[in-house]
């Protein structure tokens, strides 16, 4: 059979190549298509589950070792795509028309820069080819919409086929909706709470978010009824909960991973801010201000993958204020690609929970 190079013989050489995250072979996994033979060239399609795929590079290397065995072989072409996959579904819950995963970014307590981390992996996912939404449900601080520099922005309501529709505002590749928009800023954060389950509906029934691979919920922190009630009303694909190294937020994060847990949302992993301090002047230098390791030992303790160490960077927040997330404006620091890094940790275990 391997000796002749036909379709099938490619098939068969590039059998044994797995995708690395979901241990599985690429082609029982139906994601090697098109495959096309002209002389000596192979060419074929890659469709990956996501295009934030950090692995990418060594998939195709491994693919293109695989075919080149194969005598006759002059090149081997590999076109690369993604087809993000659908979340799994729960019984009780009714996903969003249109949006394939729900992600939850959320924090044990407040400062620790849920909301920075929430945007910038919206953006970094953007960046990488992927449809991205962000739900910024944090009603105590509603700050993604300066973050993406949307400040001034208006949701703006429209009559549509079934009545009132809204639809999202616009910028850095993705698609937002704030409690920001919804809600009276100088309204007391008492009167905030009861609000939220008709605003949720609205999120839920009334958003044109069109077509989304990944729609981030930036949370509200903490967990109290509000998140109960987005946990309940929102099927969220995976949670990642954001914390800092001091202990206090550690005891928090475990409060939030315990509700995940209950609620039947898996926890993919959590991200430690502020880790260590790099100063401005001196971009080399690393000050771990509060010692090194906590995120993983605490990771460790949870029993959940630690997804990634952000940098304490001045950058970063003037990214926030200014409205250009670092992912954009500074591609190149430090906390940047500890971001990107951290969203594509996030886009692989998305998509090893809904293949396996
Ligand atoms: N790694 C970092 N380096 C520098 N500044 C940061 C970092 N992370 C967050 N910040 C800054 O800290 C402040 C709080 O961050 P952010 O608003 O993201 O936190 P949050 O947990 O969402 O807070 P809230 O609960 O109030 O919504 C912001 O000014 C932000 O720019």
């Amino acid at each position: 059979m391997l000796d002749t190079l036909s379709t099938s013989s490619v098939l068969e050489v590039l059998r044994p190549v797995q995708d690395p995250e979901l241990r599985k072979s690429l082609v029982e996994l139906n994601m090697i298509r098109n495959v096309k033979i002209d002389n000596g060239k192979v060419s074929f399609t890659l469709v990956l589950t996501t295009p934030a795929c950090p692995l990418r590079e060594f998939i195709v290397e491994d693919c293109q070792k695989a075919v080149k065995q194969l005598p006759g072989v002059t090149e081997v072409a590999v076109d690369v795509t993604a087809e993000t996959p659908q979340q799994k579904g729960l019984p009780d819950r009714t996903g969003i028309a249109g949006v394939k995963n729900i992600l939850a970014i959320s924090s044990g307590k407040g400062g620790v820069g849920k909301s920075t981390v929430a945007v910038n992996v919206a953006v970094a996912l953007a960046q990488s080819g992927a449809k991205v939404g962000l739900l910024d449900a944090d009603i105590y601080g509603p700050n993604a919409p300066t973050m993406l520099g949307l400040e001034q922005a208006q949701v703006a309501v429209r009559q549509g086929e079934k009545g009132d529709v809204l639809d999202p505002v616009f910028n850095h590749g993705v698609k937002l909706v704030s409690m920001g928009f919804l809600i009276d800023k100088d309204q007391p954060v008492i009167w905030r709470g009861p609000m939220l389950n008709g605003i949720i509906r609205q999120f839920l029934y009334q958003v044109q978010w069109g077509e989304l691979d990944y729609l981030i919920v930036d949370m509200p922190p903490g967990t109290g009824d509000a998140q109960l009630t987005l946990t309940q009303a929102v099927p969220m694909a995976g949670a990642v909960i954001v914390t800092t190294p001091q202990n206090v937020a550690l005891l928090d994060s475990r409060k939030g991973l315990r509700m995940f847990q209950q609620m039947q949302v898996p926890v993919l992993g959590i991200v430690e801010n502020m880790s260590y301090f790099i100063p401005p002047d001196a971009p080399d230098k690393h000050y771990d201000i509060f010692g090194s390791g906590g995120g993983e030992k605490t990771a460790k303790e949870l029993g959940v993958p630690l997804l990634g160490c952000i940098p304490l960077e001045i950058s970063l927040r003037q990214g926030g204020d200014r409205g250009i997330p670092i992912v954009v404006a500074e591609p190149e620091s430090a906390s940047a690609k500890a971001l990107m890094a951290v969203a594509m940790a996030i886009a692989g275990k998305v998509s090893v929970a809904a293949l396996t």
